[in-house]
């Protein structure tokens, strides 16, 4: 598709209803709805498996959400739900099912891909993953010299790396006090070799976790990480002690040299970015120990049911993918800012791109056509309230129209309450301003309480007037805990999907990352010496550059 080309709603009643009804009421004061609606929060606010969702503070009537529900339904939504929690192979372009719900369900379920239960392997990896971790941190499974292990290191990328990074660096006050969890996934060995530089070969595990065990980044940080392993004194036969692998692929993983028994296996059903429920949560099972790693699971599974059971309207992935919509398809919004206002959650906003836009960064149809609405905005952001002091300006006053989702945990984590007082201020305070704005005539009332001469005033109103009627969610959650993670982290993942299902792409797919890996592949070659290929002038230019500084 051209960039520039103008998308057309797609011809259809509820789409059309939408459009008319947006025409209505695009401008709309949040101010005024507010003020004519007392009971606006209440009306707007969900609450489901511990977590609470504010969406009061949208462009939305509740004519709004019955036009979007009806898109739902006449996508067909709950059946596409269905569907997939059914095992169905919905992932059309692979012919796969999809299943990562399947990883959280508790024992005594049946879950059937092609007439097989695919419960009984499930828990039974689960409880390797369990046995291991826990013999890890008993300081029961040691190295090659005896030592307990004290430092785990995961090499991988994409899906086998943010989910498990992410989740370690929020539940960093449920981690075990000996182990220290580092993260490789960068070809870039600036990566990997800080990270060695901090290890010593007998006390570190590494898990070298890929789906594919072929991907590029992970086998050549993988081999560098053995070679240094064995350089620093240690034997082939300690690599056992030392190695494990996650993935799908028991031959590659043989022959990089890591024993069956070193394996923890899933399946071509759980997609990259939705695997961290599988054994690629490893790390998180050894940090936070099986009993985390399970409660993580459990909250996840409590939106599982929550997103399969609750009425439409009452269903907060359902509600939070139709509000994306609603801005993406109807207001032009090219993207849609993460502001977690928790430290512990830094590494979320990173998790949503991948789960978000490569889940649902698509421009044809589930059957190869053309798409007829804009689909997923740039996800992006960065904790609050860092973000304040730096990119909440545009938020404030720029021109674009940038929905915000606050996350936050009404608990802290830690001992200093005063701090946690302030950040959940600052959180609530970003969603009001945003909503609320400042007139010229509040900014000008200001001034003259300031003293300030009326001329003097006057030039600086334009500059100090905040438009306001800028949407957010705010997200609440009790405290950041293994069980309220995978609660929120399983929101998203069903709001992707709830949006994938309204704008007719396959989410579970990602051919867009194939090209630059081939051209990337050709070049290596090129770089390291071999024939010169055909290219355009640029990358002529660029890989000639690029080979004198190597030689
Ligand atoms: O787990 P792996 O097979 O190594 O794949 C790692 C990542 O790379 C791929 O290129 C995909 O874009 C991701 O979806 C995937 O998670």
């Amino acid at each position: 598709m051209n960039p520039t080309t103008v998308l057309t709603h797609p011809v259809t009643p509820a789409w059309q209803a939408l459009a008319a009804h947006h025409a209505d009421i695009a401008e709309a004061q949040l101010r005024d709805l507010f003020k004519d609606d007392p009971q606006r929060f209440e009306r707007f606010c969900l609450r489901a498996a511990g977590l609470t969702l504010d969406y009061s503070k949208n462009r939305i009537t509740t004519d709004t959400v019955g036009h979007l529900l009806a898109l739902a339904r006449e996508r067909g939504l709950e059946a596409a739900r269905d569907a997939m929690f059914a095992g169905a192979h919905i992932n059309n372009t692979e012919d796969r099912a999809v299943l990562h719900t399947a990883l959280r369900n508790p024992a005594g379920s049946r879950v059937e891909v092609d007439g097989e239960d695919v419960m009984p392997a499930v828990l039974a990896v689960r409880k390797r993953v369990g046995d291991f971790a826990e013999a890890v941190r008993d300081g029961k499974w040691t190295g090659y010299t005896g030592e307990a292990v004290t430092d785990v290191v995961n090499i991988g990328i994409g899906g086998s790396d943010l989910g498990p990074a992410m989740a370690c660096e929020a539940l960093a006050a449920h981690g075990h006090p000996r182990l220290r969890m580092h993260f490789v996934s960068n070809v870039d060995g600036d990566q990997l070799a800080r990270v060695l530089a901090k290890v010593v070969p007998a006390r570190t595990l590494f898990i070298i976790a890929s789906k594919t065990f072929t991907t590029i980044e992970t086998m050549t940080n993988a081999a560098s990480a053995r070679a240094w392993f064995l350089a620093g004194g240690a034997s082939e036969q300690d690599i056992a002690r030392h190695f494990v692998a996650v993935s799908t692929n028991a031959a590659r993983v043989a022959e990089f040299g890591i024993a069956a028994d070193n394996m923890f296996g899933f399946w071509d059903w759980v997609g990259g970015r939705y695997s961290m429920w599988s054994a690629v949560g490893l790390p998180v099972a050894l940090y936070v120990g099986r009993e985390g790693f399970e409660a993580m699971l459990d909250g996840a599974h409590a939106m599982d049911r929550h997103f399969a059971e609750a009425p439409l309207e009452a269903n907060m992935p359902v509600i939070l993918a139709l509000l994306g919509v609603w801005y993406r398809s109807f207001f032009n919004a090219g993207s849609q800012c993460i502001a977690p206002y928790a430290q512990a959650l830094s590494r979320m906003p990173a998790y949503l791109q991948q789960l978000e836009m490569e889940s649902n960064g698509k421009s044809v149809t589930r059957d190869g056509q053309p798409v007829a609405s804009l689909t997923c905005p740039v996800v992006w952001g960065e904790p609050g309230t860092n973000g304040q002091h730096a990119f909440f300006q545009l938020l404030h006053q720029g021109t674009d129209l940038i929905p915000v989702d606050f996350i936050a945990p009404l608990k802290a984590s830690h001992g200093l309450p005063d701090h946690h007082r302030l950040l959940l201020a600052n959180c609530i305070a970003q969603s009001k301003a945003l909503m609320v704005g400042k007139t010229a005539a509040e900014v000008r009332a200001e001034l003259a309480a300031s003293g300030m001469d009326a001329d003097a005033a006057q030039a600086l109103v334009p500059h100090r007037v905040f438009p306001g009627n800028r949407p957010s969610n705010t997200l609440l959650m009790p405290e950041l805990s293994p069980r309220t993670l995978g609660t929120l982290i399983a929101l998203y993942e069903h709001k992707v999907f709830v949006q994938g299902v309204i704008w007719d792409v396959n989410s579970f797919d990602q051919w867009g990352v194939e090209l630059g890996k081939q051209i990337a592949t050709r070049i290596a070659g090129e770089l390291a010496g071999g024939p010169a290929g055909e290219h355009d002038a640029s990358t002529l230019g660029l890989i000639a550059m690029a080979r004198t500084s190597a030689s």
